[in-house]
């Protein structure tokens, strides 16, 4: 299965890529942020007895470059809509959802958007995901390709900066809560 996922994560990064019209040498840029990738299994859980409050876990934007998530029958991912309405999710059997991250979002310079989420339960079966989580590495600098840039309709919008030295600005105490960390990070 983390074959497949990472399979997948690689057809999607070359993909944007092509899609885009940049020049191959990008390749190695897409290729070096995924160099560092994690799985987890996930498992989420009611309290039986305590159906009124049921697991919410909080939105967030994650911050590697893809998440690619597989579960099990349980449907209980939302996405936030930029109108700010939750919206669920269904994943169709044997098939990935693929969440783009801000190292990513800031890669493109923000054309692809990095959707706030969250796991909320809603019946009492457990629910079960299993996770690629695809980073770049620590050091690497994250940089959007001249090709992504134009001075009309997609100005800079990310300078660029250390994958590490954003996360730990993230992780700081001050920021944690920043539902646009990027943007106060990096944004031009
Ligand atoms: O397990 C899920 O459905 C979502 C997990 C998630 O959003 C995360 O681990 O960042
Ligand atoms: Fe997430």
């Amino acid at each position: 299965m983390s074959l497949k996922m990472s399979e997948v994560s690689w057809v999607i990064l070359k993909m944007i890529v092509e899609g885009y019209g940049l020049s191959q040498h990008h390749i190695s840029d897409v290729e070096n942020m995924k160099s560092c990738s994690d799985l987890r299994l996930n498992m989420y859980i009611t309290d039986k007895n305590n159906t009124e409050n049921k697991y919410r876990s909080s939105g967030h934007i994650d911050k590697n470059t893809l998440t690619v998530l597989c579960q099990n029958e349980v449907q209980d991912l939302q996405v936030l809509s930029k109108t700010g309405t939750w919206i669920d999710i269904v994943i169709p059997e044997n098939c990935f959802v693929v969440i783009v991250g801000d190292a990513l979002k800031a890669w493109c310079n923000g054309r692809l958007h990095a959707a706030t989420h969250r796991v909320v339960m809603s019946g009492e079966k457990e629910r079960y995901t299993f996770g690629a989580f695809v980073a770049p590495k620590d050091e690497m600098k994250i940089e959007v390709p001249r090709g992504l840039v134009d001075n009309k309709m997609h100005p800079l919008r990310y300078r660029p900066f250390n994958y590490r030295e954003f996360l730990n600005f993230f992780a700081s105490t001050r920021s944690r809560n920043l539902e646009n960390a990027l943007e106060v990070f990096a944004g031009v």
